[in-house]
This record gives structure tokens, C-alpha cells and sequence, in this order.
């Protein structure tokens, strides 16, 4: 292993150019120096106002960089070309030679050539000088199990020692700072090159086929999360990418059937770091870090009250928010996610989407912890703009009430249709509620996709898998209570919907159980969640809300591949 070092002084840059008196570009550095000094001077001097700005007016320096815009300013509209056709053909050269002096990796220090005089059976030896900077190396080292070599053992992508195009895996190390390493533990060498500082030189002898650089980029979302830290199987933990369920992963690497490499796409110019390969974060996770099934609200008492319309006096009829209907979500019969089901694979592949005019709106999903507010906002979210956003009309078991109709409240259905909705899996949740059914259907929701509109809807989270599909592309927004002293304060005037009591005010306890129910649904659902709102000053929630559902529209988002590759091939 070549863990990570810092130290190596690289030379300035500014003052090697200083050096040198025939650089055109002497006039303008000496400017900006003089410009630092005299401010410099102006700073520590006690001055008034006036003196400041009269000196500073007059300085040579100002007016040298007036004269410096002003040429910038003359040049800012024209295209610059070579004086002379000699000058452009000149100018068209050296940028070919340097095409090709980077295409060909034909980079300084020339070594010199091998001497002719070298045994027979001598291995060729490559030199190779590092300058170690602030960041590490990045390669691995091993011993090998039947020679007892040590051996580059993998390059990390972006590193040090994969940007020189010297090393490469499989590379026999020899020597290390002039320590010949034959006998050493990869652990000595380690603490040679912990140890060293500035150039670092490698005698290796080169692998005979070095690998190509054709692997293709891969984006995935961590379906688990990983920590090499707490991995005693990780071949070097410094090397190790730590990562959380629901980050965005671009793999760079998966020649090794163990390891792969990857980095963040939110640290897009780091080195890439070693990440289990599916294969084997699958074992793991059976193995050991299966998580406990989620539990859904298990504390609604026995049901004694009667079904009774919850609207919160609006101007007009929104579907999908009648008590019965969110009592028996509670109630979900969708099995919730654990062992034997659920997502299995700890990668998904993802592709950068961008949704077309032409396309149906995405599904957009609210989930969270009972009471935090999701129906709060997802009616918020109705009344702003009543023809853009609806609610899908819910499936019922249960005869129509008199003043009902029939398919505004809900879809009337007998027990026969529901269940072959069911079976055929084309409900995306429902549950059982005083002996009748209640659920949302796949069709009730693209009815409303269907019209133009963008479909808003509340979901129990083991719900979400079943609507991860590529007609509806939910775009999934986890509302999150804030802290309890916050909530407390919020919701004095709030009320809790309950099958026993009703405008039944918030206890203390409740608001830790949401607090609680929230962490347990962000562990094992977080990586379904494409935004998470935190629910604390209503206007503020809801405003946040409508920009989250726009650019959830309007922007490219990272998407399974597959919701795409079924698009484009059919
Ligand atoms: N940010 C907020 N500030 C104050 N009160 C709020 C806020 N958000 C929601 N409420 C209130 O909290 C109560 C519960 O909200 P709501 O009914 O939307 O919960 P819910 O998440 O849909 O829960 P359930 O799924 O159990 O119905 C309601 O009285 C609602 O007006």
C-alpha cells in the first residue's frame, strides 16, 4: 500500500517567472506587485480619506492598469489572429507538435537510453521519479503469493501515480528512494514512502502487458452505504471511498472482479477511491449489514370512528385526502422491505435524465413520518395552481355514500376488481380499513400524468419500490420533521388525524416518534429519495416544495438506466 503524504514543496510558479527578464508579461506582474506594496502602505498608514484617494488617483501604477484595460477592452470584440500568413502557419504548427507531444505522453525528463552491454536474462528496469505533492500517490502495493515479489498491486484512477503514465499494475518494485526492497514486508516499503519527502524514485520492472485505459464510465446510486473503515476485507482502508445510500458514484474502474474504483460525482476532481464490486457488496450485505425490516406505524389503536372527511375547509374538491384513505395507508398491506426482498443489488446503474416537453410530467411522491406534514403540503402544493397539480382518485371497496360521485372521491369497485387490480400489480399501494379496501392505481395516477398535469401523491415508503417505474419516473421527496424544540413550537396549533380522537393536538411523544419514525425511514429508504424537505416554517417548506417539483420537471436528474433504455428501445 502507498498510503496517502503530504509535505513535497512544489516551486513557485510566480517566482520562477519573475526570474525571467525577457517574459513579455514582466510589465504587467511588476505592475500588480507594485499595486500589493503601495496598498500594503496605504493600509498601515494613518491617512485621510481624501490624501488616500488624491495618491491613489494619481499613482502610476492606476493608470498603468487603466492603460491595460483599456487594450484589454480594445481587444475584447475582435478575433485575434496571427499579423502574418508565415505567423499562422507557425502558430498552426506548434499546436499540432503539442497535440502530440501529450497524445504521445512524450514528456520530460528524457532518461537515458539502456546500455547495449546488459546480460543475457537481465530484466529491463524502468526508473520512475515522483514528486510527491499534497495528495496521495495513489497506487497499491502486494506481495505476490507464489514468487514472493512485490508488486504494484492496483493504480488508482486520478492519482499521482496514474497521471505520470509511469507505473502500472503488475509492475515489479525493486527499489524505492534507493532501498533495494527485495525481502521488505509491503509495510516497510509503506513507511519508506511515508518517510520520504520531495522526489520519490521507483526501480520496477515493467509488467509485461500493461493494462489498457478502455474501461467505459459507469454512474451508479449506492443503494447501501459503505464504510472502509469498519471493512476488514478492504486491501488498503487509506484507499477506501466512504459512501452513503443515495450518492451518485461514477465507477472508473471495474477491472478487478473484487474492487472497483469510483469516485463522488459531488468531488468530481478527486483520486477515485476502492468501492466493493457488486458481487461482493452483495455477500457483505447478506452477511452482515442487513439492516433490520422497517416497521410502519404500529400505534393506531383499534379502530372506533367513524369515516369522516378531511379537507381542511378548501375551496374545492382535491381527491385523495379523505380520512379513511390516509388511516389504511398507515396500514399498508405492501409487504415492507427486508431479507429475500426488496432492492438486492447495492449499485443501481443511473443516467443523467432530462425530461422532454413533449413527456409526460414525473410522478412526484411525498413520503414521511405520519403527521409531518405531507398532506399539509401536498394540499399547499394543489391550491397554488390547481390545473398544473392533482391528486390521483383512489380505489374503494366500500358502497358510495349519497353525496359522493363516482370517481371524485374515489373509484367505486367491488372486492372482485380490486383484487385483480392487485394481481396483476397495478396498485401502487392500498390497505385494509373497518372490512373494505382503499389503494391508489398505477392507471388512477396516469390518468392524471395522462392530462397533462403532474400527479402529487403521499406514499408509505416500502410503497416507492412498486412505483419505480419507467411510465412514471416518481421523483421522490422525503419530508423531514426539524428539531423537537422547533417542532414544538410549530405545531402548537396542529392537529394529529387518528382513528379514536379527532383535532387531537401533538404531544411531546408524538413529536419524538416522528422524529424517531423519520430517522428509521431515512436509513432504510434514504436512497430512494432524489430530495428531502425539512417541514419546519410551513411557508417556507411549501415554497421549497414547488421549486423542488419545477426542477424535478425542468432539469436533468439522475435516473435508473433502465426507466431510459426501455424508452429508447422501444
Ligand atoms: N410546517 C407546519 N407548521 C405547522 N403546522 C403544520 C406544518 N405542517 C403540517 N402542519 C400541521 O400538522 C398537522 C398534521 O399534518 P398532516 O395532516 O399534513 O400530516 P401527514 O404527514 O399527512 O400525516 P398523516 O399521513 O398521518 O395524515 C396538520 O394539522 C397540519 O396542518
Amino acid at each position: 500500500m502507498i498510503p496517502s503524504d503530504k509535505g513535497a514543496d512544489m516551486p513557485d510558479t510566480e517566482d520562477l517567472k519573475r526570474s525571467t527578464p525577457s517574459n513579455p508579461e514582466n510589465g504587467l506582474s511588476q505592475t500588480l506587485r507594485l499595486v500589493l506594496q503601495e496598498l500594503n502602505l496605504f493600509y498601515s498608514r494613518d491617512v485621510s480619506g481624501l490624501c488616500l484617494l488624491y495618491d491613489l488617483l494619481h499613482s502610476p501604477w492606476l493608470q498603468a492598469l487603466l492603460k491595460v484595460y483599456d487594450s484589454l477592452q480594445e481587444f475584447k470584440g475582435k478575433k485575434l489572429l496571427p499579423a502574418t500568413s508565415r505567423a499562422q502557419a507557425l502558430s498552426h504548427e506548434a499546436l499540432l507538435r503539442a497535440h502530440d507531444t501529450v497524445a504521445q505522453r512524450d514528456f520530460e525528463p528524457l532518461l537515458p537510453p539502456l546500455p547495449d552491454n546488459i546480460p543475457e536474462g537481465e530484466e529491463a528496469m524502468r526508473i520512475v521519479c515522483l514528486v510527491k505533492n499534497q495528495q496521495p500517490l495513489g497506487a497499491t502495493i502486494k506481495r505476490h503469493e507464489m514468487t514472493g515479489d512485490l508488486l504494484v498491486a492496483r493504480v488508482i484512477r486520478g492519482g499521482l501515480a496514474e497521471r505520470s503514465g509511469l507505473l502500472y499494475a503488475g509492475d515489479k518494485l525493486v527499489e524505492v528512494n534507493g532501498v533495494a526492497v527485495e525481502g521488505l514486508d509491503p509495510e516497510q516499503v509503506i513507511h519508506i514512502l511515508a518517510m520520504s519527502r520531495g522526489t520519490i524514485m521507483f526501480k520496477v520492472v515493467p509488467v509485461s502487458d500493461p493494462p489498457g485505459n478502455s474501461q467505459k464510465m459507469v454512474y451508479v446510486r449506492a443503494m447501501t452505504e459503505y464504510w472502509p473503515q469498519e471493512d476488514p476485507t478492504i486491501p488498503c482502508t487509506e484507499a477506501g471511498l466512504p459512501f452513503q445510500k443515495g450518492d451518485i458514484l461514477q465507477v472508473v474502474d471495474q477491472t478487478d472482479a473484487l474492487w472497483w474504483q469510483a469516485r463522488k460525482i459531488s468531488d468530481p476532481g478527486t483520486c477515485a477511491g476502492l468501492i466493493p464490486s457488486s458481487h461482493l457488496l452483495t455477500r457483505k450485505r447478506r452477511e452482515f449489514w442487513w439492516p433490520q425490516p422497517y416497521q410502519p406505524h404500529t400505534h393506531l389503536k383499534s379502530p372506533t370512528y367513524k369515516e369522516e372527511f378531511v379537507g381542511y375547509g378548501q375551496k374545492f374538491f382535491i381527491a385523495g385526502f379523505r380520512r379513511s384513505m390516509r388511516l389504511c395507508r398507515r396500514k399498508s398491506l405492501l409487504p415492507a422491505l427486508g431479507p429475500g426482498r426488496g432492492p438486492r443489488a447495492p449499485y443501481e446503474e443511473v443516467v443523467r435524465h432530462q425530461r422532454r416537453p413533449s413527456d409526460t410530467h414525473r410522478l412526484i411522491v411525498l413520503v414521511g413520518p405520519s403527521g409531518v406534514g405531507v398532506n399539509e403540503l401536498r394540499r399547499q402544493l394543489i391550491e397554488v395552481n390547481p390545473d398544473r397539480f392533482q391528486s390521483a382518485v383512489p380505489h374503494t371497496t366500500r358502497s358510495k355514500k349519497s353525496y359522493e360521485v363516482d370517481g371524485r372521491e374515489y373509484h367505486y369497485v367491488s372486492k372482485e376488481a380490486f383484487e385483480s387490480l392487485v394481481c396483476s400489480h397495478r396498485m401502487l399501494e392500498y390497505g385494509e380499513y373497518k372490512g373494505h379496501f382503499y389503494g391508489t392505481s398505477m392507471d388512477a395516477v396516469q390518468a392524471v400524468l395522462n392530462e397533462g398535469k403532474i400527479c402529487v401523491m403521499d406514499l408509505e415508503p416500502q410503497g416507492i419500490q412498486v412505483a419505480r417505474t419507467h411510465e412514471l419516473k416518481p421523483y421522490v421527496i422525503f419530508i423531514k420533521p426539524s428539531n423537537l424544540s422547533s417542532m414544538k413550537q410549530s405545531r402548537k396549533n396542529a392537529k394529529i388525524i387518528t382513528d379514536y380522537f379527532v383535532d387531537m393536538k401533538f404531544k411531546d411523544e408524538d413529536l419524538q416518534e416522528m422524529e424517531e419514525l423519520a430517522q428509521k425511514m431515512e436509513t432504510q429508504f434514504g436512497q430512494f429519495f432524489d430530495h428531502v424537505i425539512v417541514n419546519d416554517i410551513l411557508q417556507d417548506a411549501c415554497a421549497h416544495l414547488v421549486s423542488a417539483v419545477q426542477k424535478a420537471q425542468e432539469e436533468p436528474q439522475w435516473v435508473p438506466a433502465t426507466w431510459v433504455s426501455s424508452e429508447t428501445g422501444s
